[in-house]
Order: C-alpha cells, then structure tokens, then sequence
C-alpha cells in the first residue's frame, strides 16, 4: 500500500472575507491535469510531517516549519476492495517564501469558496470542504474498475468528523 500526504496552506484572503488555500495543478503522476494540495509519496525512512514539509519545498518552493503542520485528516482510498493509498492530510498558516511553479506543479491561490472540485478527484469535494473551515475528518473512499486509481470509478464511502489526532503524528 502507498503512504502518501497532502498539505494545505491557507492565508488571509485579499478580501476581508474568504479565507484562500493553495492548490496547485499536477503537472505530472497520479492527478494529472487536476487540482489538488501539495504531497506525495513518502520516501524510505520519512514520517508523514516530513514528507509534508519536502514535498510542499519540492512542488512550490515555500518552506513549513514541521510544527507548525497541523494533521488534521487520515484517508483511505481503496481499489477493487484492496488497500491502495493512505494518506495524512496536514494544514497550516506558517509558511515561508513565495510560491513558484516547478515541473509537477502549478501553485494558484484560490478563495476557499471558490475551490474548482469540478477539476479535482471525485471524493474531494466529500472531505476538503470541512478541512478548509477547521474540521478533522478521517474518510475511506472505494474505487473500482483497475489501476490507475485515478481513471478508475468513485464508488461510496465513509466519513467520521471531528477526529483528534496525536500532536506528534
Ligand atoms: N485530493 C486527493 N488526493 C489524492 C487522492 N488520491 C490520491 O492518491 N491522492 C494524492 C495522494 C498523493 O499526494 C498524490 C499522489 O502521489 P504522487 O503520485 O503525486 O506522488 P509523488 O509526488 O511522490 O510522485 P512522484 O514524484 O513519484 O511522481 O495524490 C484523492 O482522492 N484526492
């Protein structure tokens, strides 16, 4: 099974209003062509937060201080009833630098209200909508029809909300 992560950045909005979130566009891999937070897969010998805080410096060059991620979402995406990814969901509102494109991402800051979940994975608009207003959630996602997991069809799932997860997950 692939462990991966995801990593949402929020600021204040231009507006007094929204809040905005950095998504970027997945240039290459698992998505591709759709919208989505910075992540990938964990490399040997990395814990999740790591994972998190070199793949948001490789994707779109900000720097997160790790204590400064909140985990904030445990995911299951299953294939053809076979365990296929998990994934830890962090969000912060530390962050250094500017965001700058690289060849598998386009960084865009997006209003949380205006998040394209036409453009994104099926499930997205189920979980990311509660993770962008403060919630915590830990969901399953079935999947069927073959690799890649994502061509194949979304097919139901399970959420539970307001999850407490250890500090130093
Ligand atoms: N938002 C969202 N993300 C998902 C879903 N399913 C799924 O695998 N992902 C994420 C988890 C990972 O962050 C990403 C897939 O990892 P990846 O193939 O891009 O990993 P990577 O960047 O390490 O890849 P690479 O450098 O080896 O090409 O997609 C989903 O349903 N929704």
């Amino acid at each position: 099974m692939i462990e991966a992560t995801l990593c949402f950045l929020l600021r204040d909005g231009s507006s007094d209003c929204d809040d905005e979130v950095l998504l970027i566009e997945k240039r290459r891999g698992l998505g591709e062509g759709w919208y989505n937070g910075p992540g990938g897969k964990l490399e040997d010998g990395e814990t999740p937060r790591e994972c998190a805080v070199r793949e948001t410096r490789e994707e779109v060059g900000l720097e997160v201080d790790p204590a400064d991620l909140e985990k904030v979402g445990e995911l299951s995406f299953v294939l053809d009833d076979e365990a296929h990814t998990f994934c830890h969901v962090f969000r912060a509102r530390t962050f250094a630098g500017e965001p700058r494109a690289s060849e598998e991402a386009r960084p865009e800051w997006v209003a949380v209200d205006d998040v394209p979940y036409d453009q994104m994975w099926e499930d997205d608009q189920l979980w990311l909508p509660g993770i962008l207003e403060g919630d915590t959630v830990i969901g399953e996602f079935r999947f069927v029809g073959g690799e890649p997991l994502d061509e194949a069809d979304f097919a139901d799932h399970v959420l539970e909300w307001d999850v407490t997860f250890p500090s130093n997950c």
